[in-house]
């Protein structure tokens, strides 16, 4: 019989994989002359993923170590392929349930992200040679066929990204693991931020735990990804990587980033929160996903009901403490207590110790000295002395009861005596681009001052941000903006509205979040250019985070405080916990609060007729209900007398309603109107896209209602348009330099007439006032002067 010949692609496999072995023994032996700096023990007889995760002398595995199966970097072998297909299936799934988890995506991002694929996978097919292109069919990973091509990143990216190495410079400087360089290349990070450029060395290379301490969006979450992204990957599937975020919008976020900068990798990422479905996530588990994201609430009743991957925890290889200052607050996240229990306890804490671990397998001691631990937050600096301690690098391993929440939280966690400390905040702690400003006003003028800001100025993304949700009365939002860019956000509210008013809010670039101190710590919206702080926080730290969520990225923000007489002495010691003398005053045009005054006085007339309207309502259908449930029958009792009053008094209060509401709808129809308004010249400090609309549509109506050749004495015209943003006004008020002209609206007028004619600069009101004095002395001049010569007259005709 004759003998069956190997198919051509089954012997490409072949000598690919024989070619791939003789790689990795010349490599092998290349490898033992390499030195590797570690703070890593190199005994590594009992540790059991040592031969995975641990360097040939310890440490994070060395570029030249990476064994290409793991990351599939070679075409799958033919048994390997089931295991392949298996593992796409997981992939699959998970990805259903992230994106169900957030199930708000928009389906034309589905559909985008559809594309994408699409795009890439044409364009991998495009480079393929004939022979590539053969084995590379069953890899779902970059189809690069040796480490020789890995060692070249730029390689492995090009035809998907557009790249220039030498900008990478900084990053390659790190030598971090390509897949990892590969995700960098594509998010377009040109240089690692400061923090990161600290952070990754200490964690990545030399094994340390890190505490960190950075500025709000100068990229911490990408500095402990690092360790993260430097991973192998195990069949088996252990628990990697926990990172604890005190909100769950926030670890929903750091899901998304590590799922960003693993995703040409196979490493999987879930995020495990509260109010979303429990069941969904103990199903998500079952996948055994490298890193977990979650708060601390819905973790512990995880880990609490017995779940056997997150009890996992001696497999554990990084511990993430997010925004650790937050977490260790006074009664806040026991569960995070239960959570570092369970933990195996480190070198630095005894041996007995270890025995608290219920659900824990135990472990030896060197996978327990495996563990990083990793603390950040932009305000670990600001609690207590601590600050001091960071400096002198002195983070002490045992608790002789003079240890602050933070250090005591670290030690149990298992953070070892040496761990690299790094603390790059200046001494206001704030990020460098955020320019600060505030504005003195009475309480019940908070809301005029406030839609001042939003009409007048309301270019960019702006979070509004209070301690309660209730002080900002839902007449503001219906009032402010009824074709709606304005959004809630508060802890009172359903995960998924959670989630969808943070999707709604990043979806429009001119809105408005009003949020409570959920939305304080880590948010990462691009494009928030000003932080409204309509109530001041309780803390000086919250309010770091709460400004933080502009000026992120080395890109420029401004926020403004509104401080009311109660507030001042709050403030005060905020600014001096961030040794801040005085604060600029954001420059206002006092003509416009009048009008602005009365709109929000018929506003809240209105609401209050509807709140009292619907209360009534309420009360009676309960009544009815009652009496329903008990079977009575309701007889009314009132006369005739009282039933016309009632009806009479309910008809009057309807009429005055419409009448309100009418006389709102006209202020509301046309656009803010300074005092001494001019009704040839419109112009301001600065026109919002709200008020823009408002000029557009009154410009319109006077076109429609003006069809004949005469109408160009009643004709209007939006011209020189030039928006000035609250930090441009901000900036404005501190220049010597002519103030720029913002927009005229012109009645009967052309173009060019408009731009010749006076247009209103933005006056600061001192400088008005001045004005105004100086003209009243001289009016007082002439008129002594005039009577001074009338008497004299008078005078000389007598005598
Ligand atoms: N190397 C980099 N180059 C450019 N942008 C970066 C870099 N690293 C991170 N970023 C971007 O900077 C933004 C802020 O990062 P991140 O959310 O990690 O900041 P953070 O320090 O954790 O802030 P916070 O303290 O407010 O939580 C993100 O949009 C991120 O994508």
């Amino acid at each position: 019989m004759a003998e069956k010949k190997p198919s051509s692609s089954s012997s490409q496999i072949q000598q690919r994989s024989n070619k791939a072995k003789k790689f990795k023994q010349s490599e092998s032996e290349r490898l033992n002359s390499l030195k590797w700096n570690s703070s890593l023990p190199n005994d590594t007889e009992d540790d059991p993923f040592a031969p995975q995760f641990v360097g040939a002398e310890g440490g994070f595995l060395s570029l030249e170590e990476i064994d290409e199966c793991d990351y599939g970097l070679v075409f799958p072998e033919e048994e390997e392929e089931e295991e392949s297909k298996k593992r796409k299936k997981c992939e699959a799934d998970l990805n259903v349930g992230s994106s169900d988890t957030l199930d708000d995506v928009p389906n034309e991002e589905k559909k985008n992200n559809a594309k994408k694929n699409k795009k890439k996978k044409i364009k991998k097919k495009k480079k393929k040679t004939p022979e590539e292109g053969a084995g590379a069919t069953n890899s779902s990973l970059p189809c690069v066929s040796s480490i020789e091509e890995v060692k070249d990143v730029s390689e492995v990216v090009e035809g998907e990204v557009d790249i220039d190495e030498t900008e990478f410079y900084a990053w390659n400087e790190m030598r971090l693991h390509p897949l990892l360089m590969k995700s960098i290349y594509s998010l377009g990070f040109k240089e690692p931020t400061p923090i990161q450029k600290a952070c990754v060395p200490a964690a990545a290379h030399q094994g340390k735990d890190v505490i960190g301490a950075a500025e709000t969006g100068s990229g911490k979450t990408l500095a402990f990804e690092k360790g993260n992204g430097d991973e192998n990957v195990v069949h088996e599937n252990p628990l990697r990587a926990l990172i604890v975020t005190p909100t769950r919008e926030l670890a929903i976020q750091v899901a998304d980033h590590l799922k960003e900068a693993a995703k040409f990798t196979n490493i999987r990422v879930i995020s495990i929160v509260g109010g979303m479905s429990s069941e969904k996530q103990e199903r998500l588990l079952k996948y055994r996903p490298e890193i977990i994201v979650g708060t601390p609430g819905r973790l512990w009743e995880l880990m609490s009901g017995g779940d056997e991957h997150l009890a996992e925890l001696h497999s554990l290889s990084f511990f993430v403490l997010d925004e650790a200052d937050r977490m260790i607050e006074n009664g806040h996240f026991q569960e995070l207590q239960s959570i570092i229990d369970m933990l195996p306890m480190s070198s630095g804490s005894s041996e007995g110790d270890s025995q608290m671990t219920q659900n824990c397998v135990t472990v030896s001691s060197l996978q327990r000295k495996k563990r990083q631990t990793f603390v950040f937050s932009a305000t670990i600096a600001l609690s207590a002395d601590f600050r001091k301690k960071l400096k002198r690098g002195s983070i002490k391993s045992k608790d002789d009861g003079r240890m602050s929440s933070l250090e005591t939280l670290s030690t149990r966690a298992g953070m070892r005596a040496d761990a690299a400390i790094i603390d790059l905040t200046n001494a206001s702690i704030m990020a460098n681009k955020l320019e600060e400003s505030l504005i003195e006003c009475r309480e019940e003028d908070k809301d005029s001052y406030l839609y001042y800001l939003l009409t007048v100025h309301g270019q960019g993304r702006t979070i509004v941000f209070c301690i309660a949700y209730s002080c900002l009365t839902s007449y503001f939002i219906h009032f402010y903006d009824p074709c709606a860019n304005i959004w809630t956000l508060h802890a009172q509210m359903q995960q998924r509205s959670r989630l969808k008013a943070i999707d709604r809010f990043r979806a429009n670039e001119h809105a408005v979040l009003v949020a409570t101190d959920v939305a304080a710590r880590g948010l990462d919206i691009p494009g928030v250019r000003t932080v409204v702080h309509y109530q001041l926080p309780h803390s000086a730290e919250v309010y770091v985070h709460r400004s933080g969520r502009t000026a992120r990225a080395s890109s420029d923000g401004c926020c403004i405080a509104l401080i009311s007489p109660s507030d001042r002495s709050k403030f005060t010691s905020l600014c001096k916990s961030f040794s801040k003398e005085s604060l600029q005053r954001f420059p206002l045009d006092m003509s416009l609060m009048p009008e602005i005054t009365k709109r929000l006085s018929l506003a809240r007339q209105i609401d209050k007729i509807l709140r009292k309207d619907s209360q009534e309502k309420a009360q009676k259908s309960w009544f009815e209900r009652n009496a329903e449930a008990v079977e009575l029958d309701i007889d009314d009792n009132d006369s005739e007398e009282e039933n016309v009053n009632n009806h009479k008094r309910k008809k009057k209060s309807s009429l005055h309603l419409q009448k309100l509401q009418q006389e709102l709808n006209s202020l509301l129809s046309s656009p803010l109107r300074p005092r001494t308004f001019s009704h040839r010249f419109l112009a301001g400090s600065g026109v919002s896209p709200f008020l823009q609309n408002q000029f557009e549509e009154l410009a319109r109506e006077r076109a429609g209602n003006n069809t004949s050749g005469e109408s160009k004495r009643s004709k209007f015209v939006v011209i020189g348009q030039n928006c000035v943003e609250p930090l441009q006004a901000l900036r404005n008020a501190g220049d010597e330099g002519p103030k720029p002209l913002v927009l005229a609206v012109a009645q009967h007028c052309n173009l060019k007439e408009a731009n010749g004619v006076r247009m209103d600069l933005k006056e600061n009101p001192d400088k008005r006032i001045a004005v105004n004095l100086r003209r009243k002395r001289k009016e007082e001049k002439i008129n002594l002067r005039d009577k001074r010569r009338n008497t004299k007259k008078a005078l000389g005709r007598n005598s």
